[in-house]
């Protein structure tokens, strides 16, 4: 059984960003940058008052109180025309070009203007409340790099560089199909051995709040025939996910009808719980000879798939966007309930957290950590992780955990 990091790696190493798309700045909001973007504009353009009050020449101000003429007005959006000389002020308001021969504002609070002659009162040294041109970025600086998830605040960041359009991977389409003849789409009427199918709908309603483009297959009985013709639905995606049929029963039928050549299989089964059964290859859908598609054979015990579209759809969506990847040292918190020794497989257990008064976190695993129990997971709040062979661990030791985003 191959390790859970070995496992993950595989999957990225095997699939490439999707292409990019340019959208409109509001549209681009949580979408990946496919090239970084340079700033069009120097901002702010030019030298700037910060404050209402009036603009003057520092040498002006030396020996307080001042008496300045005034020689004229300028607002945000125009110019002053001409030059200020010695002993001249100019009124000036936020956001308003400095006027040539000025260097320093003055708060109008610290001045007692007259008809014609302002008395500065009070002023700080050269420079005091002007932004000089360039404070934020210069022109052909590169603020945004590739691979980063816009938030609103990039947006906005974006939009001040002059930029109205922005160079975004497209939504990976993952076409997603459950298998088993037990299944019924929620709301049916399930016959006397059937179950509701679940992790399917799960798993793409995070899928389209991470990014992608979930294309419901639906669901494939039990039977060659239909399995490949449900998952031909899947020609032209980046990802198929099937759910179910993963394991080694005389139904479980993905890797026979979908990765039917040996060498389409990367691997089957990991050293995991819950998820064992997990696999990864390619999947050849439609017409003879088939076209290739990455498929991701998830256990079909509600918990284990969902699981594993945490730990591997997870990086598998991040490569596909361009995202960076994110592989290291995971959350730590305390332990609130003693654990036993761990097998080989590395084990996640759903949990609690909890703030103690300390302020510290605290993961409390459930006692029941059975594979095919959605209640549990939709009450956890995080995963603690086990590694392979972890000894018996105490309360009040410090164990990783994997927490929930992205409305998971
Ligand atoms: N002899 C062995 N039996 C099993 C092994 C094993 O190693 N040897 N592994 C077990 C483990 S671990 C898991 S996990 C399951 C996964 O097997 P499959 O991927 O083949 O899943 P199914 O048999 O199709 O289904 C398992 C279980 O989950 C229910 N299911 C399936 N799909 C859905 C769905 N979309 N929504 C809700 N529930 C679903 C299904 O009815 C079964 O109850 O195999 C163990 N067996
Ligand atoms: O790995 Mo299975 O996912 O233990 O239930």
């Amino acid at each position: 059984m191959l390790p859970v990091a070995e496992a993950r790696q595989r999957i990225v190493a095997a699939l490439a960003p999707v292409t990019a798309e340019f959208l409109p700045l509001a549209s681009a909001h949580d979408r990946v940058l496919a090239e970084a973007v340079a700033a069009r504009r120097t901002q702010p353009p030019f030298a700037v008052s910060a404050m209402d009050g009036w603009a003057v020449r520092a040498a002006d101000i030396a020996r307080l109180p001042a008496r300045l003429t005034q020689v004229g007005e300028v607002a945000a959006g125009a110019a002053h025309a001409g030059t200020l000389a010695a002993g001249e002020a100019v009124r000036i308001f936020t956001g308003a070009p400095l006027p040539d021969g000025a260097d320093t504002v003055v708060l109008q609070e610290d001045c007692e203007a007259g008809d014609s002659i302002v008395e500065v009162r009070d002023g700080g040294p050269q420079g005091r409340w002007v932004r000089p041109a360039g404070l934020d970025f210069a022109e052909g600086e590169a603020l945004l790099p590739a691979g980063r998830r816009l938030s609103a605040r990039d947006i906005a960041l974006a939009a001040a560089m002059n930029q109205a359009w922005l160079p975004v991977r497209r939504r990976p389409r993952i076409a997603v199909l459950a298998t088993g003849d037990e299944l019924v789409r929620p709301g049916e009427t399930p016959g006397p051995n059937q179950i509701v199918a679940s992790n399917s709908y799960g798993i793409m309603a995070w899928a389209a709040r991470f990014g992608a483009t979930p294309v419901d297959l639906g669901i494939a009985p039990d039977d060659v025939h239909a399995l490949a013709g449900c998952a031909a639905g899947a020609a032209g995606c980046d990802l198929l996910v099937t759910l179910g049929g993963a394991s080694v029963g005389e139904h479980d039928l993905v890797q026979r009808v979908l990765a039917a050549d040996g060498r389409d299989l990367d691997f089957w089964r990991i050293a995991m719980r819950p998820g064992k059964p997990l696999m990864f290859g390619t999947a050849r859908v439609g017409p003879a000879p088939g076209s290739p598609v990455p498929l991701l054979g998830l256990p079909g015990n509600p918990v284990s798939a969902m699981v594993c579209a945490m730990l591997f759809l997870r990086p598998a969506l991040e490569r596909l966007l361009g995202l960076p990847d994110r592989e290291g040292p995971l959350e730590t918190a305390r332990l609130g309930a003693d654990l036993p020794a761990n097998d080989r497989r590395e084990d996640f257990l759903r949990a609690r957290l909890e703030t103690a008064a300390d302020g510290e976190r605290v993961a409390t695993p459930f006692g029941k950590q059975d594979s095919s129990m959605l209640r549990l997971l939709a009450e956890s709040e995080c995963l603690v992780r086990r590694p392979p062979h972890a000894p018996a661990a105490a309360t009040g030791s410090q164990v990783e955990i994997v927490r929930f985003d992205y409305g998971f």
